[in-house]
């Protein structure tokens, strides 16, 4: 039985920390937020995804995990804190990583692993990690030994994801990618694919901003549809049927915390960039582009009242992390709309939640943001009578259109001008 301090304890690092503390490690949670840790004491979860509670509770009855503030010695340090983005310098912003790793500094010993799953730019354990490491006066590859090992699970499906997918280790050395192979595979069911550290974070990079500059492609393939007047979820079903063609969804704009910032960190410090620099403008420009179909549908219509249906960053999560949602909702109040807001997963935002009811009282148009699921077999019927004009726009494609159309709806979809 190995120890392992994690520290952060969020939405990643926590589910970590339990799968090994399930799997025959002694785990100490590690988060800086008093909150998180006096739930984690209290053996709740401070946030709910499917299957946490029970893998905290099990972690608790093997006596096998516990939370804690402060770094303590331990035989690996897994790091799991959020790298966001710095939007006035457009690159990643390290602080976090750099704090947790000089907290990790003092109780560093020889032979000691240290592990980084936050998603980090190339080169960051090369050089920033090992920098900030080395102040202990151990040498790294010859004290202590460092990797990268990124993280790919999705939001809404998690712990399958962390246990089945398969996984990326890249070591600063050999001998850090077999020590990090040998802790993961006592839960990965997934292949662990083993490379260099400079490598695993530039693959975790790639991968995001591959589907960065895949939805870009499939938004402007809406606008294009648009303007010849076809229906471009039609023409993406049947040119998906070539064996080779994989052309992902149009929408509102990408959100989530990893997608819409992953890509600048790949750019951060590159000279040839400029698709994946168009990609995200692209993407980030789709609010608007919304806000026009919404004008088109309004014409004529003084002082309208337009009701958001859902602004999680994606269908059935409440996570609203970068939802293209809030520009949307921005530009229209900017245009003089008055906007209400219904969303069946989050409860609070930056702008009030609404019941149902209530949200469409007096509009003048819906306008579906994310694809709950519920969003796709509601019958307008139950409310259509509060609305004050029959107006849906629908930038997922989910509505059930004939349900709508009978109920006298005009619907507009994104890239069906038809
Ligand atoms: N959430 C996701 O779906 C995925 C996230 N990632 C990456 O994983 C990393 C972590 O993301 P999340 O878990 O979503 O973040 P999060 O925001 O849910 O949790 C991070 C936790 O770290 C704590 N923290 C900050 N500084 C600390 C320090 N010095 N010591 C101890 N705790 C500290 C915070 O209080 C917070 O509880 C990021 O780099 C993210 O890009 C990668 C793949 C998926
Ligand atoms: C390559 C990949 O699939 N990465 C995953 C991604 O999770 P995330 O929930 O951010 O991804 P997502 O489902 O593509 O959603 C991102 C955004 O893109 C939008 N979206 C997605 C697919 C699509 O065809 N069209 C579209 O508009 C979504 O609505 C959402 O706003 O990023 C995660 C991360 O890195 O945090 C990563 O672990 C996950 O595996």
């Amino acid at each position: 039985m190995s120890k392992i301090c994690v520290l952060g304890q969020g939405y990643i690092g926590l589910p970590t920390a339990l799968l090994f503390a399930n799997n025959g490690h002694e785990v100490v949670g590690i988060d800086v937020n008093k909150r998180v840790v006096d739930t984690l004491k209290a053996g709740k979860m401070p946030f709910e995804e499917k299957g946490f509670q029970e893998l905290l509770d099990g972690a608790i009855a093997k006596n096998a995990f516990r939370a804690e503030s402060l770094v303590e010695e331990a035989d690996t340090f897994l790091v799991a804190v959020p790298t966001p983005f710095d939007s006035e310098m457009r690159m990643a912003d390290l602080k976090y990583v750099v704090s947790a790793c000089e907290m990790i500094v003092p109780h560093l010993k020889k032979g000691n692993l240290v592990i980084i799953e936050s998603t980090i730019p190339p080169k960051t354990c090369d050089k920033q990690v090992k920098q900030i490491l080395e102040k202990s006066i151990l040498k790294m590859c010859e004290d202590f030994y460092v990797s990268h090992c990124p993280e790919r699970a999705i939001p809404g499906n998690t712990l399958h994801e962390m246990v089945y997918n398969d996984r990326v280790i890249g070591g600063v050395d050999e001998k850090s990618t077999q020590l990090t192979a040998e802790l993961y595979s006592s839960f990965v069911k997934g292949n662990l694919h083993l490379t260099t550290s400079t490598t695993a974070e530039m693959i975790k990079l790639m991968e995001n901003t591959f589907r960065d500059v895949n939805i870009a492609l499939a938004n402007e393939f809406a606008q294009i549809a648009d303007d010849y007047g076809i229906d471009v979820w039609k023409a993406i079903e049947i040119a998906n049927k070539h064996p080779r063609v994989s052309i992902l969804k149009p929408g509102p704009g990408v959100g989530g915390h990893c997608i819409a910032i992953d890509p600048w960190f790949l750019t951060e410090n590159a000279n040839n960039s400029s698709l994946i620099m168009m990609s995200r403008q692209i993407n980030d420009s789709m609010p608007q582009y919304v806000l026009k179909m919404v004008k088109e549908i309004l014409v004529g219509i003084e002082n309208p009242t337009i009701t958001v249906f859902g602004v999680a960053y994606k269908g059935d999560i409440a996570d609203t992390r970068a939802t293209p949602a809030k520009k949307f909702i921005r530009l229209a109040e900017k245009e003089g709309f008055k906007v209400k807001i219904y969303d069946p997963f989050v409860k609070e935002w930056s702008y009030p939640i609404l019941e149902l009811g209530e949200a469409v009282e007096g509009s003048d148009c819906i306008v579906v943001l994310t694809d709950h699921s519920e969003f796709k077999e509601m019958d307008p019927e139950k409310f259509g009578s509060k609305m004050n004009k029959l107006n849906i726009i629908d930038t997922r494609n989910i509505i059930n259109k004939s349900l709508w159309k009978k109920s006298g709806y005009n619907i507009k979809i994104i890239g069906n001008e038809s």
